[in-house]
């Protein structure tokens, strides 16, 4: 067996995490083979909540699971964690958008960013899930002092998978069978899910369906889909949240063998899109490191749209600079 090692999930009470953290408990995230210590933190008035989660991780007796903390104090949460996933924030309801909550939200990562740079492993791999995921990452990233903002990432993997889901249904074939979809930009309505390079079973993806389709069902339903879910549920999505959450450490953890995922990494000026914004873009990963892919034409049609969801990203950077000294 491995030695363990330290997983901190925030917002250990609410809905994503009751998912995510079963999820990471049975090895669906770092593999059968690695123990893992979850490090739960939530605010004071979660906490007797969060207890009644404990009781059910205990429940589980999970043969991988080496130890259990569960606190409202970010230190203790961080204390040595070599994977962070920060889920705690307020969701939005129904007719908000997500940089509605940037006020709400931003707040809760400075704190998050510092007690990561003060106590985390140096090596400590960050993902935001809380909305606005991608500013808060920025946030998270600049308040963490002693961190290398490369450490700190958005998720965007969730609308990824929308995406390939999307496309399988549309061609009916199976998700396995579609490669290279990208999510440019942000995780928001502007975001761009591109299928440029996409391939199914090797064709081109857009020798299989039209350019109509694209344009009018593809790229709306799949920026639209949390909205969706909202309006359908009552609530934001949760379960798919957390296993897109899984699949993005995950691959980040342990590779991708050369498959292109979407993560919202530091731009660091690749296909023009100006540092200081967290941006979707397609990498792949190897020995716990992502590299963006190269190389890629980008035609008038994605350019226009990656600049949009750039333009968003950059107002909602103006809109907290404040709190990124
Ligand atoms: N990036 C994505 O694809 C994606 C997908 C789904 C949801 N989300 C976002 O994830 C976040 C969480 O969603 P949820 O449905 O689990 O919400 P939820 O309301 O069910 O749970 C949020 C939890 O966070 C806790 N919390 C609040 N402030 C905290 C803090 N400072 N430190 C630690 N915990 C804190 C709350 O007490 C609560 O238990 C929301 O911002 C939601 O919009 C993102
Ligand atoms: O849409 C939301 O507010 C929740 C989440 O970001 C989602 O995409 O499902």
């Amino acid at each position: 067996m491995k030695k363990p090692v330290k997983v901190a999930i925030t917002g250990a009470a609410g809905q994503i995490a009751y998912s995510l953290i079963f999820r990471v408990a049975s090895g669906s995230m770092l593999g059968p083979d690695q123990p893992v210590i979850l490090q739960l933190l939530d605010i004071p008035d979660s906490l007797e909540k969060l207890k009644g989660t404990v009781m059910e991780i205990d429940d589980c007796a999970f043969p991988l699971v080496s130890g259990v903390v569960a606190t409202a104090d970010a230190n203790e949460a961080f204390d040595g964690t070599d994977y962070a996933l920060l889920v705690g924030a307020r969701p939005r309801g129904p007719g908000m958008e997500r940089k509605d909550l940037l006020s709400a939200n931003g707040a809760i990562f400075v704190p998050q960013g510092k007690a990561l740079s003060d106590n985390a492993s140096r090596d400590v791999k960050v993902l935001v899930v809380g909305n606005p995921a991608n500013t808060n990452a920025l946030i998270a990233a600049s308040a963490a002092k002693k961190l290398d903002p490369k450490q700190f990432t958005a998720m965007v993997r969730l609308d990824h998978n929308r995406a390939i889901s999307q496309l399988a249904t549309k061609t009916g074939t199976s998700g396995n069978d579609i490669d290279k979809v990208i999510i440019w930009g942000n995780h928001s309505a502007t975001q761009y899910p591109d299928i440029s390079h996409t391939t199914i079973g090797g064709k081109p993806a857009k020798s299989l369906v039209s350019q109509e389709w694209i344009e009018k069902d593809f790229i709306p339903v799949v920026q639209q889909r949390g909205a969706a879910i909202i309006k359908a549920r009552g609530l934001s999505s949760a379960a798919s949240a957390a296993s897109a959450a899984v699949d993005h450490m995950r691959d980040w953890a342990l590779g991708t063998d050369g498959k292109w995922v979407s993560m919202g990494i530091p731009s660091d000026g690749s296909y023009g899109i100006a540092p200081g914004v967290v941006y979707g873009y397609p990498v792949t990963c190897k020995n716990g490191q992502y590299e963006i892919v190269q190389g890629l034409s980008v035609d008038e049609f994605s350019r226009a749209r990656m600049t949009v969801t750039e333009t968003e990203l950059r107002e909602e950077r103006a809109a907290i600079e404040d709190l990124l000294k």
